[in-house]
């Protein structure tokens, strides 16, 4: 007889509602002793999927009630240029978040951008102070790459053990692979990265409790590829070949072997910019409290 499970969906979209309402009681708050959190998205160029993140993330803070302002520039655009724009905002003493939206033209050294941001605007987190404080698991408050902060978020609200667990990270960008298992081991799992260059990647994905995958790779992890009752967290956002949007993971397939599954789309996505208000937020409070609002 064929035993047959099917995993519990991860709601995302549901979760990050839930988040946004608790954010937007949070600012209302803030607004009452004279803190208007604002975050300030700067894209450069007319990249057609940037340009609709974008909107969605200015959408939302204004649902919640921060201000969000967009500046977009030339696909043009030189370094130097786009360093002064950074530096103003740096001294803008009414910005407390500032996102550079990826990808930047050629002309353009991410690092350098990464790099000009102030770490306590660096709503991202990308900026390396705050990517060291999260490697020496920092007891301090700082801000962290939002797609993971919010796949923790979703691990606790589902009561998934991560302590003693082993999490397996598929893909080592700097955006998610490396501050995922920067978060999982200071939760204290046992963390294993595997990327392009690993040999036999799936002897590792087979034996993952908790599996994060980044990859870019549409429907690279199959139902054969993971542990029967494992979590499946699924980063990607690829398109298949009619075009729509859909993950690294074979859902189809993996929901009948995994515990748990993020969907693509409503999974990760509206965590990403749930995560990115209440961090805005975050910032904010914070510069309140170091008086150098
Ligand atoms: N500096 C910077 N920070 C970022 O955080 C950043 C970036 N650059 N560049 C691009 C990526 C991508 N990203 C997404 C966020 C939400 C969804 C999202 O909400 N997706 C919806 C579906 C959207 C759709 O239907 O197209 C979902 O998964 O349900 C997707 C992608 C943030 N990024």
């Amino acid at each position: 007889m064929k035993v047959t499970r099917v995993a519990e969906l991860i709601d995302g979209k549901q979760l990050a509602k839930q988040i946004n309402t608790k954010t937007k009681t949070e600012v209302a708050a803030l607004k009452e002793i004279g803190i208007t959190p604002k975050l300030v998205v700067v894209i450069v160029g007319g990249d057609a999927a940037s340009e609709i993140y974008v909107r969605s993330k200015h959408r939302k803070a204004e649902q919640i009630g921060i201000i969000s302002e967009i500046k977009a520039l030339p696909e043009t655009t030189t370094q130097a240029e786009l360093l002064a724009v950074i530096e103003a905002l740096n001294q803008d003493d009414q910005v407390h978040g500032i996102l550079v939206q990826s990808p930047l033209p050629s002309q353009i050294d991410e690092l350098a951008i990464t790099r000009a941001i102030a770490p306590t605007k660096d709503v991202d987190g990308f900026h390396p102070e705050n990517v060291g404080k999260l490697y020496t698991n920092a007891q301090l408050d700082f801000p962290v790459s939002c797609t993971p902060k919010g796949i923790m978020t979703m691990l606790e609200a589902y009561h998934v053990p991560v302590a003693g667990k082993h999490a397996v990270i598929v893909g080592r960008s700097n955006i998610v692979g490396r501050p995922m298992a920067a978060l999982l081991l200071n939760a204290s799992a046992t963390v294993t990265v595997v990327h392009s260059k690993t040999a036999d990647m799936m002897a590792y994905t087979r034996d993952a409790d908790i599996l994060v995958v980044a990859t870019g790779i549409a429907h690279l992890i199959k139902a054969a590829d993971v542990k029967p009752g494992a979590t499946v967290i699924d980063v990607g956002m690829d398109r298949d070949e009619n075009g729509k949007l859909t993950g690294d993971v074979d859902f189809d397939g993996v929901k009948e072997v995994a515990g748990l599954i993020t969907p693509v789309p409503g999974g990760v996505g509206p965590m990403t910019i749930a995560t990115l208000m209440q961090q805005t937020v975050e910032l904010a409070k914070w510069s309140e409290t170091r008086g150098t609002k």
